[in-house]
């Protein structure tokens, strides 16, 4: 199954040469990471095309993601809960975890958000260099996923929030290349308290591989500085 995932990359021309590296050092900043790209399989894409449907009429929204992007909210994050002097030496060089592998490596994912139910999907699909035992995505990677796909959700509920607490039952393991859907919603709020549960499924909803509760506190400016 690797070495199929690996000729399909090479042929998209996704997989490094030799004298490139696996962290990018391209000046694209900008560039909105959530759309499709050649390294998507049929799968990503179909579901890519489901959701962008369903965004038609308002209820869904595509969210963009970008390496690192001086965005007003992440402005107004800066100004309540980080101090100066780390803002100035730290954050220029800072990216979005999720976003700093070549394309098709690691992390392709598109996310949407329901306001209305508030939910957010993520449609996933884990690329080789996220092994963990061979042949499946690595445990770390899935939390990284479930973290920001339940994130996300706490975040565009209830405003800036970090996660207190995260439990994973990881029911089956994701074949490396394969494409999963997480979906993410709030189930409680308790004050600054956001309780809020995962799953991850196969794309024909029959497989189960991972469930996760969380629990996101909504940041008080405060109590971080
Ligand atoms: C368009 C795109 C949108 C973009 C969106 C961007 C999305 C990004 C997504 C990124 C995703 C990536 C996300 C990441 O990678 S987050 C990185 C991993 N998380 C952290 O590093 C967080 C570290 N922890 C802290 O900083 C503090 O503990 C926090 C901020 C969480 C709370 O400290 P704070 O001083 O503020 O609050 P408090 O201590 O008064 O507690 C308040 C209440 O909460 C209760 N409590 C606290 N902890 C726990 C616990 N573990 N279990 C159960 N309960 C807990 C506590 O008892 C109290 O309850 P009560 O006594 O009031 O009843």
């Amino acid at each position: 199954m690797l070495r199929s995932c690996a000729a399909r990359l090479r042929t998209l021309g996704a997989v490094p040469g030799p004298a490139r590296r696996s962290f990018s050092s391209e000046k694209a900043t900008q560039k909105d990471y959530s759309l499709p790209n050649p390294s998507w399989t049929k799968d990503i894409r179909l579901l890519y095309d489901q959701f962008m449907k369903k965004c038609e009429d308002g209820s869904w929204k595509r969210l963009p993601s970008y390496k690192c992007k001086s965005t007003q909210r992440v402005q107004n994050f800066r100004n309540l809960f980080l101090d100066t002097k780390f803002v100035e030496e730290q954050t220029p060089k800072a990216q979005i975890f999720t976003r700093s592998l070549e394309e098709g490596l690691g992390f392709e994912y598109v996310m949407f958000h329901n306001e209305a139910e508030k939910r957010v999907v993520c449609v996933f699909q884990g690329g080789p260099h996220l092994q963990g035992n061979h042949g499946y995505v690595h445990g770390g990677a899935i939390a990284t996923m479930i973290d920001i796909t339940a994130g996300t959700c706490a975040v565009l509920t209830g405003g800036y929030a970090m996660t207190a607490n995260l439990n994973i039952n990881f029911r089956r393991p994701i074949p490396l290349c394969s494409v999963v859907v997480i979906n993410s919603q709030i189930d409680k709020i308790e004050g600054r308290k956001y309780f809020i549960s995962c799953d991850i499924r196969s794309v024909d909803e029959k497989t189960l591989y991972s469930e996760a509760t969380s629990l996101f506190i909504k940041l008080d400016p405060n109590s971080l500085k």
